[in-house]
Parts: structure tokens; sequence; C-alpha cells
């Protein structure tokens, strides 16, 4: 798979560890930044991170700050993005098959290196089960 992937400060060392993961795994990862720990602010990531996707539709994107909160509220904010903020493998097995995810936000002050990889692996393994959930997520644009 190919995924794009950013930050802030909080998420950082979580981030790099994602990236050498990921590529260990034999994924394709684009990496946004930040690339060191200065102070940031996360919506300028998560724009940045979701105009990727919006041009790269077939490429997944990763989300970490602090919390996960503030980047999956950022991004949320563009049409077709669903960026799902996950604590364990069964909420992103559940935002790949019923919400069709394409953002996976989480953070580093919430979540260890073991359960990230955890996330991630539920994550990669999914996919949109479709059928009911169809119109659901249909239903989640507005505009
Ligand atoms: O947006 C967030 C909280 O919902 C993120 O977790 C940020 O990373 C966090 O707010 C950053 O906090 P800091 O005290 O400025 O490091």
């Amino acid at each position: 798979m190919k995924f794009y992937i950013a930050t802030d400060h909080a998420g950082i060392e979580l981030k790099d560890y994602t990236v050498e993961l990921l590529k260990e795994k034999g994924h394709e990862v684009i990496d946004l930044g930040p690339f060191n720990k200065d102070r940031v602010d996360y919506p300028d990531y998560a724009h940045k991170l979701c105009l990727s996707i919006l041009e790269d539709s077939d490429a997944q994107g990763i989300l970490i700050c602090g919390s996960g909160i503030g980047m999956s509220m950022a991004a949320n904010r563009h049409e077709g993005i669903r960026a799902a903020l996950c604590h364990d493998a069964y909420t992103a097995t559940v935002a790949r098959g019923h919400n069709d995810a394409n953002v996976l936000c989480f953070g580093e002050r919430i979540v260890g290196k073991g359960v990230a990889e955890s996330i991630l692996d539920a994550w990669i393994a999914g996919s949109f089960e479709g059928g009911r959930h169809c119109g659901r997520v249909e239903k989640i644009e507005i505009n």
C-alpha cells in the first residue's frame, strides 16, 4: 500500500517509528514531516496531507498528534476525507470495513508502539465491506 504520513511536534517519535515499520512491512511511505521537534500547528499538517490524499486517491493517510483528536477534526473538514481516530485494532478494523476511512489518526500520548503496530496491521488488513455501509458512507458528505 501507499501511505502519506504527517504529524505535529507531539507525534514525531511515533511518526518516525511508523515510517520505518511500514517500510519494513513493504509499504511505500511519503513522509510529509515535520522532521524535528519544533512546535508546529497540527492543522497545517492535516491539511497538507489531505490535499495529497485527494490528489492520490489510491493512497491512505496517517496523521499523528498528541491525542489524534486535533488531526482528525482538521482532516474531516475536507470533502472526500474520512478520517478515523483509532485507539486499537478494533476501531481500525471498523473504520476501514464500515466507514471506508481513508485517513488513520492516532495519538502518541495515547498509544504506545505495540498498540500502534496492531492498529496499523488491522488497517492494512481491512477493506470496505460495502453493502449496507455504502449509503451510510454517502450520507456523511453534506455538500
Ligand atoms: O490537537 C491535539 C489535542 O486534541 C493534539 O494532541 C496536539 O498534539 C496537542 O494539542 C499539542 O499540545 P502541546 O501542549 O502544544 O504540545
